[in-house]
């Protein structure tokens, strides 16, 4: 209980704690989604800037921001103060704790300017071919089917997960999977083990022990992910890279660039490669200079070679996955949204006759853009982020109150409050992918849309991500109208826990258009 006093003492308005569990114990007994926990404080306290306060096990007190212009001082102009992640998940494992999302200050700023060439338009049009031809086998995978004459009903959830493990093995690892066709690929068997090992409860049990525990965590040596997994990264990413180093081998995919990283030869070419202006991608996020000018790429060791590996995986595997699902369970509740996605599709196509897309071709598509764009807010993947700070910083909240976070507090980021507040997003429950046109885009209060979190710690993968959705839904839209059946939930929840992941199955049926 030392320091559940905190709060008072500052004068912030905050939730009454347990002993030990702090306000977490419903979302670590698995009874409450951890963004609803803040609801009803967030509407009752929104002026108040920041609130709350969490203290699960670690004695850390941690506040939430619910002023969007406080999320842009400490995502972006204070970034120095926010640099960092808190550490509580990826400590429970040793590959995550080396990756990106969890490397720290100077460490963090060279990997991040190390990677950062290989998320450019430029280096996304050389892994596109791959994508189109998973997202066209893909649906003429199911045509054949449907024109035998089968009822084609899907698990929206793995159908999509199959493809986006496709997707991402071609175009980052550079070897082919047949997940979508092979109901027992082997690929798709470790990816699976990969989210499970993370979210199911023996993960979450482990995480809660590493925070709890960490020295006794660490003593034991235990890992969130098996050995298995371990194995299976440092195959793909080390073995192959030093074939390919070996015999000169050359693909157009991740591991490629990330080869040349490691050897000091991929620098970014020109800071309007990444924020492409002239291409529809309003979700992705904005790259930035993060103050590193030279990656000390030598300095890197193998385990964090094969840990940018793993969460390349792991970050935009289930995350895409579930924008997919929810993006087409949207779809078959909104016939008109459906049918406009349609025509565009359908203008397109004609355009193209009988030739595959290319990119500029898909990222001109504004009605795509808007439909995927208002996916991502009603359905964010990621609906909550954190910054730790990492030097104190004084904070003016009005009426003369002043207060101070210290180095080690963390400040949680409701993204999926933002995005259904009722004052940014009007009926924010709606499924209305006009909020997303040209006029209408150009009124969203900065800061309240950040399906990829913001400033220089926002998502490295979302062009990546982006691309990969909208092809799946480019060739979708043209063969199969998506609708609901018997076995389709009327309404869907978050797990009640910090998986971020949809309770129900999301059964949908693919209908061959006329
Ligand atoms: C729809 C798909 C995706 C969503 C919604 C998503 C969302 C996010 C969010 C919210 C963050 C935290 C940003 C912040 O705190 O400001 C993040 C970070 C990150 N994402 Fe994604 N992501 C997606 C796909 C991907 C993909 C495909 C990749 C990789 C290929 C990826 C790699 C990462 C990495 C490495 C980070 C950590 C960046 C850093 O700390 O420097 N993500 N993502």
């Amino acid at each position: 209980i030392k320091d559940h006093d905190y709060f008072e003492k500052i004068g912030l308005p905050y939730n009454k704690p347990l002993p030990l569990f702090g306000n977490m114990l419903d979302v670590l007994l698995q009874r409450r989604y951890i963004v609803d926990l803040v609801k009803s404080e967030y509407y009752k306290h929104k002026d108040t800037k920041l609130i709350e306060f969490i203290k699960v096990l670690t004695r850390r007190i941690a506040y939430y921001v619910f002023d969007p212009e406080l999320v842009k001082r400490i995502t972006i102009k204070d970034f120095d103060h926010f640099v960092n992640h808190s550490d509580e998940v990826t400590s429970s494992d040793k590959m995550f704790n080396k990756s990106l999302v969890a490397l720290r200050d100077k460490k963090w700023r060279e990997m991040r300017t190390a990677l950062s060439p290989i998320f450019t338009s430029s280096k996304m049009k050389m892994m596109y071919e791959n994508v189109v031809i998973h997202a066209e086998n893909f649906t003429r995978f199911y045509e054949n089917r449907a024109r035998k004459g089968e009822i084609l009903i899907i698990d929206a959830l793995d159908t999509f997960a199959r493809f986006t493990a496709d997707g991402i093995a071609t175009s980052v690892f550079g070897f082919h999977t047949d997940c979508v066709v092979n109901q027992q690929s082997n690929t798709f068997r470790i990816v699976k083990k990969m989210v499970h090992d993370f979210f199911g409860p023996l993960g979450i049990l482990k995480f809660m022990f590493a925070f709890a525990f960490p020295k006794v965590y660490k003593f034991l040596g235990i890992q969130a992910m098996s050995r298995e997994i371990y194995n299976f990264f440092k195959r793909v990413v080390i073995d192959v890279m030093d074939e390919r180093d070996r015999n000169n081998i050359y693909r157009p995919d991740v591991i490629q660039l990330l080869l040349q990283v490691k050897k000091g030869q991929l620098k970014m070419e020109e800071k309007n490669d990444f924020n492409d202006k002239d291409l529809t991608n309003f979700a992705a996020s904005v790259e930035y200079d993060v103050g590193t000018k030279i990656s000390n790429v030598s300095s890197f060791e193998k385990d964090d070679w094969i840990a940018q590996g793993f969460i390349f995986f792991g970050a935009g595997f289930d995350t895409t996955s579930n924008l997919l699902q929810m993006t087409c369970y949207e779809l078959s509740k909104n016939e008109k949204v459906q049918r406009e996605l349609q025509e565009e599709v359908d203008k397109q196509l004609k355009l193209l006759d009988g030739k595959s897309i290319t990119y500029e071709a898909l990222h001109k598509m504004k009605y795509l853009d808007m439909v995927v764009s208002e996916g991502l807010r009603m359905w964010p993947p990621g609906p909550l982020t954190d910054r730790s700070c990492i030097k104190d910083y004084d904070l003016d909240l009005g009426n003369g109150r002043q207060i101070t976070i210290k180095k080690g507090q963390v400040l949680n980021i409701p993204i999926q409050l933002f995005h259904h507040d009722p004052e940014y997003f009007p009926e924010p429950n709606k499924f209305n992918p006009n909020r997303f046109s040209d006029e209408n885009k150009k009124l969203i209060v900065p800061g309240t849309y950040l399906p990829f979190g913001m400033g220089p710690r926002a998502c490295i993968g979302s062009r990546f991500a982006l691309m990969e959705a909208k092809l799946l839904l480019f060739y979708l839209m043209s063969k199969f109208n998506v609708e609901k059946c018997e076995k389709t939930p009327e309404n869907v929840y978050y797990e009640p826990n910090m998986s971020f992941r949809i309770k129900e199955k999301i059964f949908l049926k693919l209908k061959l258009r006329n």
